[in-house]
């Protein structure tokens, strides 16, 4: 089997007296489009945060494409192809759609270093090349009639379309996604997910947090659920569905909340 994209090992977070994520080992498979599931409070964002550098672990480790990046930052770790989005997008209200597409990293340091030494023209080329792509990056996600639209005036489910760009924009291997259709009407939805799903056959590694189980059974394999900070379960949907203690203590109980 191919090397995992992401191998976690061990990893802890404790706040304070609390154990926010306890001992996880978990293998990401290059390629997937792995499921996280649990109950609110299991431990789903600790981990994103654990895993993009947001957050440090008390204990454990994590390596990416074979290289141990416990403990680097986000900047870093978007630079070495692990990008994500937020449960809540926050963009730049007052800028448009375009620039804040723009704005985001590409995950290139090469380019910051080299800034204050390009020549004004070479500086319009760089934007020029900078806004082609933002350009081609809004228009995968649907988005580029409303490029020039403030990015405060769009909806929630666009605001999710442009997390999306903003990430593409980094060209990552693996995109961890939080929460990508919560409070995003269905013809989004739908769109976000074609879009997801034509990036996973490109390649791309996708980690999903998500409350809606028709979203994580019909489009992840395999699903992952955390309880109170552990792996509770690993396996394929059809097996999380058949799963007597996933049904009783908490695929029923989430599908009647
Ligand atoms: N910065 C923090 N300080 C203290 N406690 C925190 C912090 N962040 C998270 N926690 C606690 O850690 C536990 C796990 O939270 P986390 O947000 O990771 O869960 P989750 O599975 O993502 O839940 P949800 O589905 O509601 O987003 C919760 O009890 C939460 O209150």
């Amino acid at each position: 089997m191919a090397e995992p994209i992401l191998s976690i090992r061990g990893l802890t977070r404790d706040f304070g007296p609390f154990r926010a994520v306890d001992g996880v080992t978990l293998d990401i498979r290059t390629g997937s489009m792995t499921g996280l599931i649990g109950p609110n409070g299991a431990g789903k964002s600790t981990l994103f945060n654990l895993l993009t550098g947001a957050l440090a672990p008390n204990a454990g480790s994590v390596s990416l494409k074979g290289r141990d990046v416990t403990g680097l930052s986000p900047d870093r770790l978007f630079a070495l192809g692990l990008g994500r989005t937020f449960q809540i997008p926050r963009p730049f209200a007052r800028m448009s759609v375009l620039e804040n597409v723009m704005l985001a990293p590409t995950g290139q340091t090469g380019e910051r270093i080299l800034g204050p030494f390009l020549s004004a023209g070479r500086v319009r080329a760089e934007e020029a090349r900078i806004r082609q792509r933002a350009m081609e990056v809004l228009e995968f996600v649907t988005l580029a009639p409303l490029a020039d639209q403030p990015a405060g005036k769009i909806s929630g489910g666009q605001m999710k379309l442009l997390e999306l760009a903003r990430v593409l924009m980094g060209d990552p291997e693996v995109i961890l996604l939080d929460e990508p259709a919560a409070g995003v009407n269905p013809s989004l939805t739908r769109i976000l997910i074609d879009k997801i799903e034509e990036l996973n056959r490109g390649g791309k590694t996708f980690v999903i947090i998500e409350h809606d189980m028709d979203f994580v059974m019909s489009h992840c394999d395999p699903v992952i659920a955390l309880a109170e900070g552990r792996v509770l379960f690993q396996g394929t949907a059809a097996e999380a569905r058949a799963n007597p203690v996933l049904l009783d203590a908490y695929l029923g109980a989430m599908a009647d909340g």
